[in-house]
């Protein structure tokens, strides 16, 4: 099997062009090998580009864990440069992936992926919950730097009202009213990953420094920087929500599938 390994700020995957569908019938172990950073490739999920008519491909993400995920943010930015360097050439995007369909455009060497609307922020003791295709805890902290984001994300993850479906944990601190410094520990990895596309957004929708209209917010990750623009409506919905970032092809090679 030819294999693609991409990041996006950090937040690593493995990507197959399965258009034919040779590789559908991948297992959860075989993906879980395939993503080991030790016994295989290593990635923090993996992805098959699809044939999907109607659309120009569609996405099917996997978490390191080796279980069909709900929506990746950096996973879909990776995704569209892929399709690009796999002679897919468009000047938008259209694609269908597990939260339904999404829009992208290349620009200036980074890729803009648009987010499904949300329609609302639910809180959670001090803290908020939302999905930006995927489900989001958000906590702001003072000091995000100093804190154990494994320890206190995984609390979260498996604390009692999550424990069964899991959740992603935010940990983000404000550093000016339009930039903020975000952590997520990612399920389906089970640990802190260096970036997190979903998580950044949920973060950037829950501290909007303008309640009406138009917000762009600058986030930085372990991993990078990235930003993220939406329109925020007097209802308290979030509609025009872009992702925006670099994605970037680290190496191509081929592993046995019969090996896994
Ligand atoms: N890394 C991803 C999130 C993957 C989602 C996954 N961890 C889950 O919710 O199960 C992102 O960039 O949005």
């Amino acid at each position: 099997m030819t294999f693609y390994k991409y990041q996006g700020t950090g937040n690593d995957f493995i990507l197959v062009d399965n258009r034919g569908g040779a590789y559908s019938e991948l297992t959860e172990e075989q993906i879980k090998h395939l993503c080991d950073r030790r016994f295989g490739i290593g990635a923090d999920g993996f992805m098959l580009l699809n044939e999907q008519e109607g659309y120009d491909f569609e996405m099917v993400y996997f978490n390191a864990d080796g279980r069909e995920g709900s929506m990746c943010g950096n996973g879909g930015r990776c995704i569209v440069q892929f399709a690009h360097d796999q002679g897919i050439r468009k000047t938008t995007y259209h694609f269908i992936a597990t939260d339904g369909p999404h829009d992208a455009t290349i620009e200036d060497g980074e890729i803009a992926l648009k987010m499904k609307d949300v329609d609302s922020i639910r809180e959670y003791k001090t803290d908020s919950i939302l999905n930006t295709g995927s489900p989001h805890y958000v906590q702001l902290d003072p000091d995000v730097m100093q804190l154990d984001v494994f320890k206190e994300g995984k609390k979260i993850r498996y604390s009692k009202d999550f424990a069964e479906d899991g959740i992603n944990v935010n940990f983000v601190q404000v550093k000016e009213p339009d930039t903020l410094i975000v952590r997520t520990y990612e399920r389906g990895v089970e640990n802190e990953t260096y970036s997190c596309g979903t998580g950044v957004t949920a973060a950037a929708l829950v501290f909007h420094h303008n309640d009406n209209g138009f917000n762009a917010v600058n986030i930085e990750t372990l991993g990078g920087k990235l930003t993220v623009r939406y329109r925020r409506e007097p209802d308290g919905t979030f509609n025009n929500i872009w992702l925006k970032g670099p994605a970037i092809k680290v190496f191509e090679g081929s592993i046995s599938t019969e090996a896994l």
